[in-house]
């Protein structure tokens, strides 16, 4: 909320007064149709920001704000599908294509709305994608988030497991962590369907696609997007809602797709009509008719395909749906008996195809109504379980020899974007990212094959550089992962069926546990037993723990019991890490806890806790680390040698500030033999040092400065890394 303040009344305010070379700028707005003004537009180009003093604090200020992950960065229409899906916090919800995870992201902001930092919503986010890579990129996003009620898999969303169990069977685990789970299958309230497609409603920002685009590419989508839109509602629970939704104006992607899943879901599915929902959106009806164009010619109706063409075109993409033998049928008694052959048509028919479907349900929002990208979007409502034969996951794909991932390579326009901010914690979405696309030529004739399972496993991808390998998640084996060899060759790590990623295991040791209850003096209201979670099967040896609310943990025991056909890339909160340093072999609890993990430990704690006041606070940010006779208040200083050497929190005393009364506001530190240090990035300092500005009243900090050992210099060097690696009485 302090941003949101900052933009409204320093920001909009100060840019509104400002002027460039004697013209005006144009403001910072919010998006009207965005709800409580926590998503906001501004247009300024990188001349401009050089010529104004005001502009370049502002654009100081997203710089740090989005490195810091509280604000989001991404084209404005492409936060509208979560907004339709109608979230609450008790909802499980399936994000089937969700890389990067700016949408990902706004649907965790919808679980935990409202829910304090202590308590857990009862609802979930699955964010599954296929490719790894984009995967890898969510999961750093995503972390920002703090929660402990996300799963992020990889599966092939048009195959997406619904680990249903059959009625007494449960595969054993070799863990012997098992048990009965309380899920027979998993079903979602909410589904996101943000399909992979042609992009070209992105146009403005990618200039690329006016060279790159060529209807082939959504013709060669359309049979995925089906796919994958059925598999959605499969998985949604009757009564729920799903959204279908691209950034492509290409009819046969969007209204074509929709009408088709009308079609097989016979009467179970409903398009709903959310012209009252958003109402300050601006945005045109679905339509009705189109023509489909394949090979340079523009194809009115299935008829009109030639024989030779019928594997790339399907009657689908036409508004009828109708078949061959059927069009030629109404043909006939339309045209009173002219003949088409097989092979070739001779004429093209003009008779225009009208669909009876209510797809004026459908909402395009194109470029100029409002100044944003483009974006297709369509809401459906399971009324009833889907006919049987429509239940079914697609069958497996044969998509290494048929499908090319094309790497996007859009590039966010640095000036021209929306910003999201919103709570504590956001994210910077990369919009060059926004729309990963797959080209599919003959998805159509999907074969039964093992070969995209493995070439998916086989490539390992690269990990964002502050993610270290080992056992940490995303867990997909790269090249630094698992360093176990046998005769020369990695190991790879097995999680169930899916060979090249970290398996996911209930972390069961009791005797670490009791100590970390003991020495953090965790409160036994707090849920351990079953939510925490590792991704080493050598339990002796585990480097992070992860906490996982109830409902991750009862998909997880579901996943098991169903022989793991869920592959999983990274699961919860990092909440604990073990300290490598040789300050830490000393400490009589072998686990830190880590700064996602500690706002939702914090209230649950009773030990190792310190309160400073806001000079000592201050100093702490600033200088990092500070020996116990060098803190201004010399209680503080006794208190922190009267502690358990190891991990500590310190929170700030909040007499003498404006601060509101919710917002504790506490870091991981380090009790070390003779000092306290911060365990936290140099980044996350200055952004707290800034924020705390505000409320800090007038008062006179002493300064440090005198006494600063240099040990306390060496730790100000390290930039950009944890405090555990650069405690500063270990370094000595
Ligand atoms: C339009 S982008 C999704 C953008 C994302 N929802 C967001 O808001 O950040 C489409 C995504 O679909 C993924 N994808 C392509 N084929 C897929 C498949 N068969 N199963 C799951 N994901 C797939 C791509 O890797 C890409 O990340």
């Amino acid at each position: 909320m302090d941003i949101l303040e900052k933009l409204e009344n320093d920001f909009a305010k100060s840019l509104q007064t400002e002027d460039i070379d004697g013209s005006e700028l144009v403001g910072i707005k919010p998006l009207p149709w965005y709800p409580e003004n926590l998503a906001w537009h501004s247009n300024y180009s990188r001349k401009q920001i050089r010529k104004n003093q005001t502009l370049e604090r502002f654009h100081e200020f997203l710089k740090l704000e989005n490195e810091v992950g509280n604000i989001t960065r991404q084209e404005a229409v492409s936060m509208v599908p979560p907004l339709f899906l109608d979230v609450h916090p008790d909802h499980f919800v399936l994000d089937m294509c969700a890389a990067p995870g700016s949408k990902t992201f706004q649907l965790l902001e919808m679980i935990h709305h409202r829910s304090g930092a202590e308590t857990l919503p009862d609802g979930m986010v699955v964010a599954n994608d296929v490719d790894i890579q984009r995967c890898n990129l969510l999961i750093h996003q995503t972390k920002r988030m703090c929660t402990a009620n996300l799963v992020v898999t990889t599966n092939e969303a048009q195959q997406f497991p619904g680990c249903q169990l059959r009625r007494g069977h449960v595969h054993s685990s070799k863990t012997g962590n098992f048990k009965e789970p309380d899920m027979k299958q998993l079903l979602f309230d909410r589904v996101l369907c943000d399909v992979p497609c042609s992009g070209d409603g992105t146009l403005r920002k990618a200039p690329d696609i006016w060279r790159k685009w060529n209807p082939g590419l959504g013709n060669g989508l359309h049979g995925l997007q089906v796919q994958i839109a059925m598999r959605g509602l499969s998985l949604l629970k009757v009564g729920g809602r799903m959204v279908y939704s691209t950034c492509s104006m290409n009819p046969v992607e969007d209204e074509a797709v929709v009408a088709e899943v009308l079609r097989r879901c016979g009467g179970s599915v409903e398009l709903v009509d959310v012209s009252a929902e958003l109402p300050e959106l601006v945005r045109r009806p679905g339509l009705k008719k189109w023509r489909v164009q394949d090979k340079g010619m523009w194809l009115t109706s299935y008829r009109d395909v030639t024989k030779l063409r019928r594997g790339g075109v399907v009657p689908g993409m036409f508004p009828s749906g109708k078949s061959y033998e059927d069009t030629m049928k109404q043909d006939s008694s339309i045209t009173n008996g002219i003949q088409m052959t097989d092979d070739t048509v001779s004429t093209i028919s003009d008779l225009e195809e009208i669909s009876e479907l209510p797809l004026e349900r459908c909402m395009r929002i194109v470029p100029h109504d409002q100044n944003t990208g483009a974006f297709f979007i369509a809401v459906l409502q399971k009324l009833s379980p889907l006919p049987a034969i429509q239940e079914k996951p697609a069958k497996k794909s044969n998509k290494n020899s048929h499908s090319e991932i094309l790497a996007n390579d859009l590039k966010e326009d640095l000036e021209e974007t929306a910003i999201a901010p919103s709570g504590d914690v956001e994210v910077e979405a990369d919009a060059a990212a926004e729309n990963g696309r797959v080209v599919d030529t003959d998805i159509t004739d999907a074969a039964d094959d093992k070969s995209n399972e493995i070439a998916l496993d086989s490539k390992p991808p690269e990990m964002p550089q502050e993610i270290e390998a080992e056992e940490s998640q995303p867990s997909v084996n790269n090249g630094g992962a698992g360093p176990e060899m046998v005769t020369g060759k990695r190991k790879l790590p097995v999680q169930g069926r899916w060979t090249g990623i970290d398996p996911v295991l209930f972390y069961k040791a009791e005797d670490v546990i009791a100590r970390i209850k003991e020495f953090y003096g965790i409160k036994e209201s707090f849920p351990f037993d079953g939510h925490l979670v590792t991704r080493n099967s050598d339990t002796g040896s585990v480097k992070r723990i992860y906490y996982v609310s109830k409902s991750v943990k009862d998909v997880l025991e579901l996943n098991l019991s169903a022989g793991q056909p869920l592959k999983i890339a990274s699961v919860g909160i990092k909440m604990f890490e073990r300290q490598s340093s040789k300050e830490g072999a000393l400490a009589s609890c072998a686990f830190r806890i880590s700064s996602e993990g500690l706002p939702l430990l914090l209230p649950h704690m009773t030990k190792q806790i310190l309160h400073a006041s806001i000079v000592d606070f201050k100093h702490l940010l600033q200088y990092k680390s500070i020996k116990f006779c060098d803190f201004v208040e010399a209680e503080f200083g006794k208190k922190s040698s009267e502690l358990l050497l190891g991990c500590c929190v310190v929170m700030l005393n909040k007499a003498g500030t404006t601060l509101p009364d919710s917002e504790a506001i506490a870091v991981g530190c380090w009790r070390g033999k003779n000092s306290v240090s911060v365990m936290m990035t140099a980044l996350d300092c200055q952004e707290l040092l800034e924020r705390l500005e505000k409320y800090l009243a007038s008062e006179e900090v002493p300064n440090l400065e005198e006494n600063k050992s240099s040990e306390v210099e060496k730790v100000e060097n390290e930039t950009g890394k944890e405090a555990d690696a650069i405690m500063p009485e270990s370094l000595g």
